[in-house]
């Protein structure tokens, strides 16, 4: 039983309501927040330009749900509440169409005034709705109002900041809610709890005992269907300036105060700003591009990255990205934050391996360099979970072996159903915790990091393609590790 303060009611507008991640994240997401009873008094406006009706809308979300364990009787009552509304975002006309279904609806169905606008749309579209949602009066009910904004968050720190000031002339910081779905995950929201929750770990999180933490988000499939977006974008905009700084930010902050938005936020924030700020001509020093070329996946060929579509041919775009990050504060001092992102590697897999210092000496390795360092590893995807590397007697006395201490989180072990990051931040967003959603200072500051590693690229044009499909990357990116004395620990495990 859901508790009736944590069922939030509200008339949630969809703008994008044709395109893909309706329906691969929101309507699925919607529909299993339903059915778990977290909604009830609601109601769903889709936006967009197709002359669809409310007949083929709701066909379309129904389609969409299909693999979510049903029940027809639910799967009915749930599309009976989406209504959809041919909008064109550029037309103000739109909106005064749309605020009187909103309204009508708000009647119907209960919802208080309170209205989440969620814009799942191209991100040249955010500045322009949201200043017509002002203009036209779609804010001034009584109610909440909260705007959901998808990425990428601007192209560089200009471009985001000029963004910002749009979104901010129609908007209060408090009502804006930037989705980073890695914030979403059940093993990134674990970060905090298993460093803050046991003393075990918090008291040897420090450059006194941990070498290096490593995080790699390795991804086997390429670009698929979004060869023009990623192009415009790479690995490095795509997924470092906001997901990897993400898991940076969780991993070396301070233990916040409480644990409400300000107070969590805040601890980013510091940690962001203590980031040792790459000089441009030392990145090579720092940072790692590729690109893939042809290769094996699983055992099929697969094209390289300039063969994908006839656009990308000359393409210099990197699909990888590897670097050395450091925390110039007192915590952190020394301890290199590694970070790996790329597409068409080995595996689909998210880890973070916290290393810890070998002891000086170690009575139970003939060889030093056969020692193994104990890990943290914090298994994100597919895989949720924690492994704990330790050092235990093997067959005869005075010999030792690394065994592994493992807690698994999957749904399967448990019988339960973990939600998904989008389920669980939407909802977060009607329950109006900003939390799990990144402050535009956080947003600025992963920015001005990331814009000088692409001002060094900028430099040199690259000797790309340097890595092979379902290899692990460039091999750069293991010197970056080695001239340290340090090496990748592996994520296919
Ligand atoms: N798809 C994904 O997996 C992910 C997407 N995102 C982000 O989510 C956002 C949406 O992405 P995605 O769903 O893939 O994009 P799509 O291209 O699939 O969908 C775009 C949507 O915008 C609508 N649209 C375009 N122009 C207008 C207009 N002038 N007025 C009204 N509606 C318009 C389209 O509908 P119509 O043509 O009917 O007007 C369609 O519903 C982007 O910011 C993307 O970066 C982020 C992470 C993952
Ligand atoms: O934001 C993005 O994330 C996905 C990877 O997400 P995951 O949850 O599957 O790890 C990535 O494929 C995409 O390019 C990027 O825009």
């Amino acid at each position: 039983m859901v508790e009736e303060q944590l069922k939030p009611k509200a008339v949630i507008v969809i703008f994008g309501a044709t395109g893909d991640l309706a329906k691969r994240k929101l309507y699925p997401s919607l529909y299993r927040m339903f059915r778990s009873g977290k909604i009830e008094d609601f109601a769903v406006i889709g936006a967009a330009r197709r002359p669809w009706t409310n007949e083929s809308y709701r066909e379309n979300v129904e389609q969409s749900v299909k693999n979510i364990d049903m029940r027809d009787k639910d799967l009915q009552a749930f599309s009976s509440r989406f209504f959809y509304q041919p909008v064109d975002v550029t037309n103000s006309a739109s909106y005064q169409d749309l605020n009187s279904l909103i309204q009508e609806l708000e009647e119907d169905f209960h919802t208080e005034g309170n209205r989440v606008f969620y814009l799942a749309m191209a991100p040249e579209f955010f500045g322009i709705i949201a200043k017509n949602l002002k203009l036209h009066g779609l804010k001034d009910s009584a109610g909440w109002k909260r705007l959901v904004i998808e990425k990428p968050f601007g192209h560089d720190l200009p471009s985001a900041k000029q963004l910002n000031e749009e979104i901010r002339s129609a908007f209060d910081e408090d009502q804006i809610y930037r989705i980073d779905h890695y914030l979403g995950k059940e093993m990134v929201q674990n970060i905090e709890v298993i460093r803050f929750a046991n003393g075990l770990f918090e008291h040897l999180w420090n450059n006194r005992f941990i070498s290096n933490i490593q995080i790699t988000s390795s991804e086997s499939l390429g670009v698929e269907e979004r060869a023009r977006y990623y192009d415009h974008s790479g690995a490095t905009r795509d997924m470092a300036q906001n997901h990897m700084m993400q898991m940076v930010a969780l991993l070396a902050m301070e233990p916040p105060i409480n644990l409400t938005t300000e107070e969590v936020r805040s601890e980013k924030i510091k940690v962001l700003r203590a980031m040792r700020s790459v000089n441009p001509e030392d990145v090579d020093a720092y940072f790692v591009r590729g690109q893939y070329g042809p290769g094996q996946i699983a055992g099929s060929e697969v094209t390289g990255y300039r063969e994908e579509t006839e656009e990308l041919q000359d393409s210099d775009t990197e699909t990888y990205v590897a670097g050395k990050i450091m925390i110039d504060n007192y915590r952190w001092a020394g301890v290199p934050f590694y970070i790996r992102t790329g597409k068409r590697l080995a595996v689909k897999s998210t880890k973070i391996v916290v290393e810890f210092q070998n002891i000086p000496m170690n009575l139970y390795y003939e060889n030093k360099d056969d020692q193994h360092p104990n890990l943290l590893v914090i298994n994100i995807q597919p895989e949720e979970g924690v492994t704990l590397y330790l050092n235990a007697k093997k067959d005869k006395v005075g010999h030792a072996e690394p065994i592994k201490l493992s807690y698994r989180n999957n749904l399967t072990d448990h019988g339960i159903n973990t939600p998904e990051a989008y389920e669980k931040l939407l909802y977060d967003c009607l329950l109006g915790d900003a939390t799990n959603f990144t402050h535009w200072d956080e947003v600025a500051l992963s920015w001005s990091f990331i814009d000088s590693i692409l001002a060094g690229w900028r430099m040199k044009r690259p000797a790309f393609p340097n890595y092979a499909s379902g290899t692990m990357g460039p091999d750069a990116a293991n010197k970056l590790l080695s001239k340290n004395g340090h090496h990748w620990w592996p994520v296919e495990e």
